[in-house]
């Protein structure tokens, strides 16, 4: 299959890097800064088990070169607006779109701007980030993906995008409950997120600090609450990896930490102002991840 990836950030150039590395027909999307990067230097990938390098091909919005049979979608929810203007030449009549965005807003944008039919759902669990020279850095041994059609159905296109999607490298799984993996991917992140940005440590700084193990608990439990209120109550294995990871002593941080620490933009709006809206469609009292909303809120105007 034809696979464009939109973005060679931390995610989109983590598991585009592995397909590409393993020979698969993929070709990145990017913006001109990028393309030099990945020219000059090549697309690296650093990992717990060591360094890989690949040369992929790339695109930019000006070159887009027809239609693509699987686009993956991999930017920060405030570029989405532009990425989906560009990617647009890439999208044919059969085209499915897998995004790997946290949140669930970009589902809605997706379908508006190019259908039900090839608007798929999608997660992704890592913590990767770009380090300073714009290399991938895969900062623990967790690299999985998951894709799946909306609706549950078994789409005829599922094995062709598993196919593609699947590389020695990394845990690679075709859903038919790919909305539930969502709203629990969001059930995870958001307390992750919000427990690290509030506090401004690791979660397992949080934990070892007075009070800290009980804040997280009711991070987590206000999650859990929303999700349930909202018709996805998070099934027993994600309840267990969210509590045994809120609890960790482990120095696990979220993306939305990195970027905070980093003065850079942060997913607020689409992680926790959509959630805490969520809440309050609900009647779900949720002070702890309003906290967030709010301090998040405060720094994104201050860096504007
Ligand atoms: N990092 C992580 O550990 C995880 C992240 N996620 C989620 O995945 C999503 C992507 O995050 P992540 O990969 O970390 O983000 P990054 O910022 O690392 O990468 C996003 C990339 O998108 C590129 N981009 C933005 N707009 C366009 C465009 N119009 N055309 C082409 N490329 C574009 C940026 O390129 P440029 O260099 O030009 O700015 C950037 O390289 C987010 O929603 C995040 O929450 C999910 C799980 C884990
Ligand atoms: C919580 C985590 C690490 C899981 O992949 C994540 O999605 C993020 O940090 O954005």
């Amino acid at each position: 299959m034809r696979t464009l990836f939109v973005g060679a950030g931390a995610t989109g150039g983590y598991f585009g890097g592995r397909l590409a590395s393993a020979g698969k027909d993929v070709t990145f999307l990017v913006r001109p800064g990028r393309q030099t990067v990945l020219q000059q230097r090549g697309l690296r990938i650093k990992s717990p088990d060591g360094e890989t390098v690949v040369h992929p091909r790339t695109v930019t919005a000006d070159t887009v070169d027809g239609a693509y049979d699987l686009i993956v979608l991999a930017v920060k929810s405030y570029a989405l607006e532009q990425a989906l203007l560009d990617m647009a030449p890439a999208v044919g009549p059969d085209t499915v779109i897998v995004p790997l965005l946290n949140g669930m807003r970009h589902v809605d944008e997706l379908e508006g701007a190019f259908g039900p039919e090839r608007a798929w759902g999608g997660v992704c669990m890592i913590q990767a980030t770009l380090d300073d020279d714009g290399d991938v850095v895969q900062m623990t041994g967790l690299h999985r993906i998951g894709y799946g059609p909306l609706d549950g159905s078994e789409d005829p296109r599922l094995p062709e995008v598993t196919s593609a999607l699947s590389g020695p490298e990394f845990d690679s799984n075709p859903s038919l409950s790919i909305v539930q993996d969502m709203w629990e991917k969001w059930v995870f992140l958001a307390s992750l997120g919000a427990a690290t940005t509030l506090m401004r440590g690791t979660v397992g700084e949080i934990n070892a600090a007075p009070g800290g193990s009980d804040f997280g608990a009711r991070v987590a439990a206000e999650a859990m609450a929303i999700a349930a209120a909202a018709g996805h109550p998070p099934r027993a294995g994600a309840v267990s990896l969210l509590q045994s990871n809120i609890s960790s002593t482990a120095p696990l941080t979220s993306s939305m930490y990195r970027d905070l620490i980093q003065g850079a933009p942060v997913e607020a709006d689409a992680i926790l102002g959509d959630f805490v809206a969520e809440a309050a469609k609900h009647d779900v009292p949720v002070p702890m991840l309003s906290a967030a909303y709010t301090a998040l809120s405060i720094y994104a105007t201050n860096r504007s």
